[in-house]
């Protein structure tokens, strides 16, 4: 019995002249969190499209618990959820009524939609909400109803698409404990996000993607150990980085970077040496072709 959920190898997707997906392999363990990290454009939308049936590759192969996208997508249809940026709720109804009526379009009948919605609606911490209408939700509450909306019927793998773009600190980091809890439930979640911290809160594994190529992957130490050791940083007199250099730490490399760089620096500027930030690691391999190359 194969431990992967995802199975992804040498996909490949055009659109008219452009490359998209330029052959992507991954895999993603039956029960973890698998961040699809990018910058605008990287063509993480269109790998989860793919593997959620909504559109085919090119060539290459997807499976998901060993069901191929293409010849068994109603299988993957009924082993997937996908949710969006975008709530597909309904504004004009309240919490509840949402998802009891996602329940009965799911088939379920009305005693079993109200056990279902007050299962959710305690799970995604929307019990206060649960009478009230949408349009005065939050937008992390918002998400979070899209979220148990979606969960209506369980099913074992979920792909979020930028879950928590748009939202606030507080709402964000709620979501993740949600998200967080749906692993421990056993659910394999493919996230995609521009967020890196967010990859390094949630995901057991992390994939870089630029120009349709993953550029790196790993887990979030491992990513940050490859940028290298440690980072010079200068900041100005308004505490603003106005430079941020990588460095071995060593005495002899801190002093030859000072050097170089010593004469073009404003009065003032202060310098502090720390450990490389996601943000550092992802810069790193979305920015410089030649240090993609050398870091892949
Ligand atoms: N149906 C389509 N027809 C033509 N071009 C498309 C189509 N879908 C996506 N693209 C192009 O493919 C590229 C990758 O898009 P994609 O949405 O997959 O990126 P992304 O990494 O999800 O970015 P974002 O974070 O902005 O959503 C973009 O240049 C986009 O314009």
């Amino acid at each position: 019995m194969t431990t992967n959920s995802i199975e992804v190898m040498g996909l490949r997707k055009s659109f008219g002249k452009q490359t998209v997906l330029d052959g992507i392999d991954l895999q993603v363990g039956k029960g973890t969190i698998f961040a699809l990290l990018g910058p605008n454009g990287a063509g993480k939308t269109t790998l989860i499209h793919i593997l959620s049936t909504l559109s085919e590759p090119d060539s290459g192969v997807a499976r998901i618990d060993g069901y191929d996208v293409i010849d068994d997508r109603k299988a993957v249809r009924g082993l997937i959820t996908l949710t969006g940026q975008f709530a597909a709720v309904d504004e004009v109804l309240t919490g509840l009524e949402n998802i009891i009526m996602m329940c009965r379009l799911a088939g379920l009948s009305a005693g079993e939609s109200r056990v279902r919605a007050a299962e959710l609606l305690k799970q995604f911490d929307l019990e206060a909400a649960a009478g009230k209408r949408v349009k005065s939700y939050s937008g992390g509450m918002r998400r979070r109803l899209d979220l148990a909306v979606s969960l209506v019927v369980s099913r074992p793998v979920l792909f979020l698409d930028e879950p928590t773009t748009g939202l606030d600190t507080v709402s964000r980091r709620s979501l993740w404990e949600t998200i967080l809890q749906l692993k421990q439930q056993g659910m394999t979640i493919l996230l995609t996000t521009q967020y890196l911290e967010e990859a390094d809160q949630l995901a057991d594994e992390i994939a870089v993607l630029n120009h349709g190529r993953i550029v790196a992957s790993g887990s979030a130490e491992s990513l940050k150990a490859r940028v290298g050791g440690e980072v010079i940083e200068l900041r100005n007199t308004l505490d603003e980085v106005i430079l941020s250099l990588p460095t071995s730490g060593t005495v002899q490399d801190v002093s030859r970077t000072l050097n170089e760089i010593a004469g073009s620096c404003p009065p003032g500027t202060r310098i502090y040496i720390r450990k490389p930030s996601m943000d550092d690691v992802f810069l790193a391999l979305t920015t410089t072709d030649n240090k993609e190359a050398s870091l892949v």
